[in-house]
This record gives C-alpha cells, sequence and structure tokens, in this order.
C-alpha cells in the first residue's frame, strides 16, 4: 500500500472525491429511511390488511437502515479499469446516484449512473477473477484502503500483458495479494471477519456456482471453507432474494462457540435472513446441552436407530395383557386383547403417523365395542339375531366415545406420543432397549441406556446425539402440527421434491464441469411452483424475520441448507437436515479428514447419494490461508499417516516461525499448568492464545492454570478447549497439550491432532510429558 497524502498522490485525491461522493449518498439514504419508518411508526388504526401492510413496511426499513450500517465500515474498496475506458467501483453495497451534491443540491458533475457495484452484481466479477494471464477486459485494478471515511492507500495491478507484475508469494492465481498478506497477518479477534475484499478466484467459483443441487465443498484446514460458505449465503440472497428471503437459508455449524465465532459475517455483510444453528438446536423447545460418551454418539447417530425408534413406537401400541372390564349404561364392556388388536390394525392400515392414526384407532376400538354391547343387550332370546337398528348401534357407539373412562381405557394401547417423553422414557428402560435392539451386543445396548434425568422445560437433558433421534421420533408419532396442517405440509413437501426429481431428470445431462457456462438461469423446484403458492405456504406473521419463524418450526422448508463441518454430522443427522430441505439445493463444506465424530463421515458419496443418488457435484479448495507453511509441514504428516488419499492443502504462508516443543517431567496436572505458562512465555503478544487438550484433561487444566500466574506476566488466561470445541476456530498461537493422548482418545484420534494442529495463524507450540507422535518427531525443543 503506498502510504502518500492526497496532496502529493493524485490517486488518493481522487479516490477520496468519489468516497466523499458515496458516504453523502449513502447518509442521505439513511435519512430518507429514517423519515419514512419513523412516518409508518407513527401511523395509527386502518383495516387488517393495512396494518400488515404497514408491518410489512415497517420491517423492510428496519432491515435497509441495518444494511446501511452495516455497509458503513470499507463501504468502497475496489475499482476496474477497463480497456475501454469504462470505470466501475465496487463496494459492500450497491449505489446508485441521485444526482444531489453533498450539500444536498443538484450536482452537475454527477453524471454516474452507478456510484458503486454491489461485490455480488455480475459486474463486480472481474476484481475477483481477472489475472494477468486472464484479464478479462480489465486493464488495472485498483485497491483502496480506507478507514473513518478517509482513503488511507491505494494499490494498483496492472493486468495487461508484458506490464503485469508478477505477486512474489508464487501462487499466480492470488487477487488483490497485499490486501490478502495483510488479512492474513492481522492479529485475530475471536470473531471471523468477512472477506469481501480478497475473495480468491477458486473461492469465487463456489461462492457463485449457478448449480442448484448438491454441492460438496471440500478443503483442508484454512482453506477459507466457512468463509466460502458464509459469502455465498450473502451472494445467494442477493441474487436470489424473492424466493430466500422467504424461505430462508439455515447455516448448520458445529458448537456455539462455532457460530459465535461466524456470527458477525452475515450481518457486517448487510444479511439478516439467515437461521444459523446446531444440529442440537435444531428441534424447536429443545436446547440439548448434555454431553455424550464418544460411542453413545456414535450407536445414536447410527441408521441401526431408524429401527430402533420404530420399534419404540410400536412398543407404545401394546396390547392389554388381560382383559379389562368397565361398567356401561348397567352392562360390564370388557377391553381384550383381540378388541385391541383389531382396532390396531385399523390404525396401522391408515399409514399415518402414531398420532393422526389414533382417530382411526379409536373409531374402530369403540365400533367394535358398541357392536359386542349390542349383541349383548339386543340379542333375541329365541334365535340370537340381532334386534338393534345399526342406528341404535351407531347410537351406542357415539355415547362410548363421549365416555371418559372407556376412552382412557383404550387410550392406554395407543397413547398420545411426544417425542421427548419417548425418548426420555426408552433410553432410561433397559427392558424397552433390549427388546427394540435385536441382535445388538450388550455392550452397544449399554452405551445406549441413560439413567433417568432431572431437567426443566428445554430438553436440556437431552444430547446433540438425541436431536435426529427426537426428529426421527416427530414423524413416527406425527407431532407438533395439526392433521389439516401437517397434510398441507407433507403435500407442499412432496410436490418440491417432486418438481425437483423433474428438473434434476430435464437438466441430469448437463456436464457439471461446464457449470459456468450454463445460464445462470437454470430452473429449480421453486420455479415451477408459482409465486402464490409459496406466498401461501410461507405465510408472513407478525413483525418475525423469515429466521425467527423458521427456527420456531419443525417443518419449515428452507430455500437453501449450508452444513458446515458436515464431515461431523452422523447419519441420522443428514436424515434430520434432508428432512428441512426437500428441493435439496445445499452447499455441504468439510473435510473428511477432519472428522472427529465416530458417526461421522469418511465418504460423501456414501452420505448423499441415498437422497440425491449422483446428482451431486464436488468442488475443491487447495489453498490454505490461515496456517503458515512451517506448521502445516507437520500437519501433512499427520495427513499422511490418515492415509485417505487428500493432498495437504499448500500454506500461502510461510512465517519464519518454527513449531516448538516444550517438555515437561510427567502429567502430572501442575506440571502441565507450567509447561503452558512456559508456552504462552513463547506465544504471539498480539491476538488469541488457546491451549487444546485431550478430553480427559479439559476441567483438571482449565481449573489448574492459575490467574495470578498469568497476571504477573501481564497477558489473559487463555482459554483450553477440547478439539471437539476448537472445530473451525483459529487463534494466532496454540499450544497443543500431550498430543500423543489426543491421537489415543479415540479411533479418529489422528484426525483430532490434525485439527489441533491446523488451528494457529502464526505459532504452534506443543507441551507433552508422553513421547511425542511419530509424525511431530523432530520438532525443535524448547531449551530448560
Ligand atoms: N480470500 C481470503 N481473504 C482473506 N482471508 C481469507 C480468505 N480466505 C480465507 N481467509 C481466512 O483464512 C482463515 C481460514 O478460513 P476458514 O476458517 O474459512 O477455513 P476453513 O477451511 O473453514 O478451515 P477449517 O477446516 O480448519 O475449519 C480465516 O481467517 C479466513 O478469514
Amino acid at each position: 500500500m503506498t502510504a502518500l497524502s492526497p496532496d502529493t498522490d493524485p490517486r488518493l485525491a481522487e479516490e477520496q472525491h468519489h468516497l466523499d461522493r458515496v458516504y453523502g449518498r449513502l447518509d442521505r439514504m439513511r435519512q430518507t429511511t429514517r423519515r419514512r419508518l419513523s412516518a409508518t411508526l407513527s401511523e395509527r388504526g386502518g383495516t387488517p390488511q393495512a396494518l400488515s401492510e404497514r408491518e410489512s413496511y415497517e420491517r423492510m426499513y428496519i432491515e435497509d437502515l441495518a444494511k446501511i450500517d452495516a455497509a458503513e465500515h470499507n463501504l468502497y474498496f475496489g475499482r476496474l479499469d477497463l480497456e475501454d475506458g469504462e470505470i466501475r467501483r465496487i463496494g459492500r453495497i450497491g449505489i446508485l446516484d441521485d444526482g444531489l451534491g453533498d450539500d444536498g443540491s443538484l450536482d452537475d458533475s454527477a453524471t454516474d449512473a452507478t456510484l458503486l457495484l454491489d461485490w455480488r452484481a455480475p459486474l463486480a466479477r472481474p476484481f475477483y477473477l481477472a489475472t494477468p494471464a486472464s484479464p478479462e477486459g480489465v486493464s488495472r485494478r485498483r485497491h483502496i484502503r480506507t478507514r473513518n471515511r478517509k482513503v488511507r492507500g491505494v494499490s494498483d495491478e496492472s493486468l495487461i500483458a508484458g506490464d503485469a507484475v508478477l505477486d512474489d508469494l508464487g501462487h499466480g492465481d492470488v487477487v488483490n495479494e497485499s490486501a490478502l498478506v495483510a488479512a492474513l497477518n492481522a492479529a485475530r479477534t475471536g470473531e471471523m471477519t468477512d472477506i469481501v475484499e480478497t475473495i480468491q478466484r477458486e473461492q469465487d467459483l463456489i461462492i457463485r456456482s449457478t448449480h442448484r443441487g448438491v454441492t460438496v465443498i471440500q478443503g483442508g484446514p484454512g482453506t477459507g471453507k466457512t468463509a466460502v460458505a458464509l459469502h455465498r449465503a450473502a451472494y445467494l440472497l442477493y441474487t436470489h432474494r424473492e424466493i430466500l428471503s422467504r424461505s430462508g437459508i439455515l447455516i448448520i455449524g458445529p458448537n456455539d462457540d462455532f457460530l459465535n465465532y461466524i456470527g458477525q459475517v452475515l450481518p457486517s455483510l448487510g444479511e439478516s435472513g439467515v437461521l444459523l444453528s446446531t444440529v442440537g438446536d435444531l428441534f424447536p423447545g429443545v436446547r440439548a446441552r448434555a454431553e455424550d460418551p464418544r460411542a453413545a454418539a456414535a450407536i445414536k447417530g447410527s441408521l441401526r436407530m431408524v429401527d430402533v425408534m420404530k420399534k419404540a413406537v410400536r412398543a407404545k401400541q401394546a396390547l392389554p395383557s388381560k382383559p379389562e372390564s368397565i361398567d356401561f349404561d348397567g352392562y360390564r364392556v370388557e377391553i381384550d386383547s383381540a378388541l385391541i388388536k383389531a382396532a390396531r390394525a385399523k390404525a396401522r392400515a391408515s399409514r399415518r403417523p402414531h398420532n393422526q392414526a389414533q382417530p382411526a384407532f379409536l373409531k374402530a376400538g369403540f365400533a367394535e365395542l358398541a357392536a359386542r354391547h349390542a349383541s349383548a343387550i339386543g340379542s333375541s332370546l329365541l334365535d340370537g339375531s340381532q334386534l338393534l337398528s345399526p342406528g341404535d348401534i351407531a347410537d351406542i357407539r357415539d355415547d362410548m366415545s363421549r365416555d371418559p373412562e372407556i376412552r382412557a381405557a383404550l387410550l392406554k394401547y395407543w397413547p398420545t406420543l411426544t417425542p421427548q417423553d419417548m425418548l426420555r422414557e426408552f433410553l432410561s428402560d433397559a427392558k424397552a432397549i433390549r427388546k427394540a435392539t435385536t441382535g445388538w451386543s450388550d455392550e452397544d445396548r449399554a452405551a445406549l441406556y441413560r439413567e433417568p434425568r432431572t431437567y426443566s422445560g428445554e430438553g436440556e437433558d437431552f444430547s446433540p446425539a438425541d436431536v435426529p433421534l427426537l426428529d426421527e421420533l416427530a414423524e413416527l408419532v406425527g407431532y407438533g402440527t395439526d392433521d389439516a396442517e401437517r397434510a398441507e405440509r407433507a403435500r407442499w413437501r412432496r410436490q418440491l421434491a417432486e418438481a425437483q426429481d423433474a428438473l434434476d431428470i430435464l437438466t441430469g445431462s448437463a456436464p457439471q464441469d461446464l457449470e459456468d457456462e450454463l445460464d445462470p438461469e437454470i430452473l429449480m423446484a421453486y420455479d415451477l411452483i408459482d409465486a402464490e403458492q409459496l406466498a401461501a405456504r410461507q405465510t408472513e406473521t407478525k413483525r418475525l424475520t423469515t429466521a425467527e419463524r423458521a427456527y420456531g418450526d419443525r417443518s419449515w422448508t428452507f430455500g437453501h441448507v449450508i452444513v458446515d463441518e458436515a464431515q461431523e454430522l452422523s447419519p441420522m443427522a443428514w436424515r434430520m437436515v434432508m428432512r428441512r430441505i426437500p428441493n435439496r439445493w445445499m452447499t455441504i463444506i468439510g473435510d473428511t479428514a477432519q472428522t472427529s465424530d465416530e458417526a461421522g463421515t469418511r465418504s460423501w458419496g456414501e452420505v448423499l447419494e441415498p437422497y440425491v443418488a449422483k446428482r451431486w457435484q464436488f468442488k475443491e479448495l487447495t489453498v490454505n490461508y490461515r496456517t503458515p507453511a512451517e506448521i502445516m509441514t507437520y500437519a501433512a504428516r499427520v495427513l499422511d499417516e490418515i492415509g485417505n488419499g487428500e493432498t495437504p492443502p499448500t500454506s500461502l504462508r510461510s512465517n519464519g516461525i518454527e513449531p516448538l516443543a516444550v517438555s515437561i517431567r510427567s502429567d502430572d496436572t501442575s506440571e502441565i499448568a507450567e509447561g503452558i505458562l512456559r508456552a504462552v512465555d513463547l506465544a504471539e503478544l498480539e491476538g488469541l492464545t488457546a491451549v487444546v487438550v485431550p478430553d480427559s484433561l479439559l476441567e483438571t487444566v482449565t481449573s489448574a492454570l492459575d490467574p495470578a500466574s498469568f497476571e504477573a506476566k501481564d497477558v489473559e488466561v487463555p482459554k483450553v478447549y477440547t478439539v471437539r470445541s476448537c472445530k473451525g476456530l483459529e487463534f494466532d498461537t496454540t499450544i497443543v497439550v500431550e498430543p500423543a493422548e489426543i491421537v489415543a482418545q479415540s479411533p479418529r484420534g489422528l484426525s483430532d491432532l490434525y485439527v489441533a494442529l491446523t488451528r494457529a495463524t502464526q505459532r504452534l507450540l506443543v507441551v507433552h510429558a508422553e513421547e511425542l507422535p511419530e509424525s511431530l518427531s523432530g520438532m525443535p525443543a524448547v531449551a530448560g
């Protein structure tokens, strides 16, 4: 970046002039929107329709204001000069000129219709794609650095053949290089930032992919998968706003820390219609916070549970062990096994979910009881023939159905079920588990069992692995919606799925690698279903945003779903996610070498093909923006040992900082704490330092770190993570404790170590008493 003043560098003066115009316009937009909002808020009365219109205007103005505020920082950052003299200026949002000067008077020099192009607009694309080898008509790309509405620097890159300056990083594809290097070297704050100024070519191709099916993005650690996913969400909202602002985008991440880490990126891009959730929070009314042992989570995640859940529901449709007789109208009526069996057969034959089949069960039960009662009271003494008319028998049936005692007696054999109560009861009932798990080992059954737990209203006694089971049960019992609503939703989902299938067949022959040359308006299911239907289905209710409505509604169907750290999802979790996206327009991001969860995936094909057959495309990211080459050398050895054939991503940077090993005498907690303190002395002064420990050491190490010793060094006590909890996060310095133990902690231990080693943006330190794993041998030791 050039550190000159506007007086000495005309480029700065020119860009400052433009920046002033842009901010002037932004301020006027803000004022107008505020005025409109307050006018709407002060309106009173009117018809319900007027009220609802007002509410949607209110929501629109509030969203517009949020967008304007979000655009304030680094509003204008890029400029393209084209060979034909056209100038395009690129920013966080698109801004059209209103022809007014800074003071609001008509400005004759304001000739450009577009002051800023939104970074997502097609015309802005060469900013991310043009290279000297393929300049796309661009002669110069300018990067503009601003702070507090002042231009601080510009950097120019000539794309004219022969004139091009080769980047000194040796990556021919790197664009906006100096800005990129500055972004990568910046100290971390614990919150992810957007990358609109420096999106790279391979990332841009994914962000703007026009593919309307499932796209899998595989890439090693630090390749920007999460960044790409978030920018793809912003891009899709921009390009398909009509559909997606109604149906919403769902982003699934591995844990709350991760969601907090990425939570600011979309708002900073002015987008709010996105629901971020973990799998554990995807079932309305349940906040699954309990932890399962790894073995239990693995079993709960396996597809064997589909059958187990079915059997658990069937077990609730039991037969009486002995007949029960009840008083009715001075006679005894008997509920016995044959009667329940017949009613049960009718209910099952209805093929409805359990709760929705209850009326069929009751109807059959009451009819049979009435028939039996009629034959007891109405048969002729002469020949046994029925003296009561069918109308009389129907009256008896109706009377019976109003009798609370008989109703309650029948309902014992077909009770109303809720997934929460059912799962709690099932998991703490060893006998029920045994009955539903024919052929299982005792060990697996024991892993599934849990002691009865206390809980309050939020289902916090459940673990994330329980949530897909709740969802499965909800499907089986037909929970959460009334009958008509349910039927309507099922019809909607079917309609979407059918439309999508038809389209997949129509477009299935298009070669995927030509995707970018295809018409960007390739149809998808939503396009076949007209806008009115869409509106009727996902109606807007009072003031709630799409994300808020979707959050409270288990059967919400999203317009697009993004799954991050997707390798961690179990097969049962995939079933749950797929229910939320019948049109299968998804972006799936992950790295199968980083799979920690034993029920997680090592193969995308295995996961996806049951849902979309071969209709998914695979994209790869290959450059590691996070981890310097010095650290990646060790991580690459671990990857090699994992042996899944993946090539390690190429580190974009080398920072000259060798990873170091701090050895301690024993694995006493106090020794470990001492080792961590020594490592902290070597950590980066700026930014975040984190400690990653084996699961078994989390609590002891966390409590052994004495705040006073850190205070004495004038540093903060570093946060301690397990591998699971640091998934997807990054820190300036990572201190990995007892790597041999991390490897030993699970069958996926090598993947865990791979994740732990690749969290650092600058420096890796290892604290160990046990011998280092083979892959880390030779790491220089810290003296003393
Ligand atoms: N084009 C880019 N410009 C600037 N920074 C980038 C770019 N691409 C990625 N980064 C940065 O690199 C870091 C790693 O990105 P990200 O977390 O998205 O990687 P990831 O592939 O999801 O990693 P992991 O698999 O380890 O979770 C982040 O700090 C991100 O902001």
